[in-house]
């Protein structure tokens, strides 16, 4: 077994997270395919294939526990807002087989490389979307975010996209209460829970948040 397959192995244990060999295969893929094309469709800064494994595949995995306590394992749509590369949404996607998970990204390189990860993978649950979030109707059960835009952009940006009894989640560093303090008065946090990122000593944390409902 390669080190990169047994540090995603021993992570994703970490995580609690069961993951089948043909997961584990496909995430691994999915790293090859980044590091294969991230020269031409230029994904991601992060070029060591190491911290790539860490920062972005089980950074990203982080967010599976959560999100399967919220749909506790039913079928949801999501929409990954500036997905870039495809995180976290590739990831959800290869985990977590009954959501359906649309990436969106302004630009059209990353998106058409989602595209070409869901035809390589096999992932008939993933799909890449050229366009702003803004421009998007949905309705989406879940809109998620990583290293996108402030919490006050995000949820205004994304608004129109979100399902009636629709939430957002955001990736976040450090709790972010100033980006929370300035969030539209009608928009609920109702949850922000630390994440922990196996072999990583970085702060993590996942924002929860939905519209207030006027009764
Ligand atoms: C810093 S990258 C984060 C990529 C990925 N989520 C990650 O964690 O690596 C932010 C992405 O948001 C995209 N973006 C910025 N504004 C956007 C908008 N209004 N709608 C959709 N995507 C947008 C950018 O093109 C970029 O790919």
């Amino acid at each position: 077994m390669s080190d990169a397959l047994a540090t995603l192995k021993a992570g994703a244990a970490e995580l609690g997270l069961d993951l089948s060999p043909v997961q584990l295969d496909q995430l691994m893929a999915y790293l090859g395919l980044i590091q294969k094309w991230n020269k031409v469709y230029n994904l991601t800064a992060v070029r060591d294939p190491q911290e790539m494994l860490t920062h972005h595949l089980l950074d990203s995995l982080t967010a599976i526990a959560p999100l399967v306590r919220h749909t506790q394992g039913q079928a949801a749509k999501v929409l990954d807002v500036g997905s870039g590369g495809g995180l976290p949404g590739i990831v959800l996607a290869i985990c977590r087989p009954e959501l359906d998970v649309s990436c969106v990204d302004t630009v059209g390189k990353k998106a058409a490389f989602i595209q070409q990860v869901a035809a390589t993978l096999k992932l008939p649950n993933l799909r890449g979307i050229h366009a702003r979030v803004e421009t998007l109707t949905g309705p989406f059960d879940v809109i998620c975010c990583r290293a996108f835009a402030s919490l006050p952009d995000f949820v205004n940006w994304s608004r129109s996209a979100l399902a009636g009894q629709g939430v957002w989640m955001a990736m976040k560093g450090k709790h972010p209460q100033a980006e929370i303090d300035g969030l539209p008065a009608d928009v609920d946090v109702f949850h922000v829970e630390p994440l922990t990122v196996p072999g990583l000593e970085v702060e993590r944390c996942m924002v929860w948040m939905k519209p207030l409902t006027t009764a």
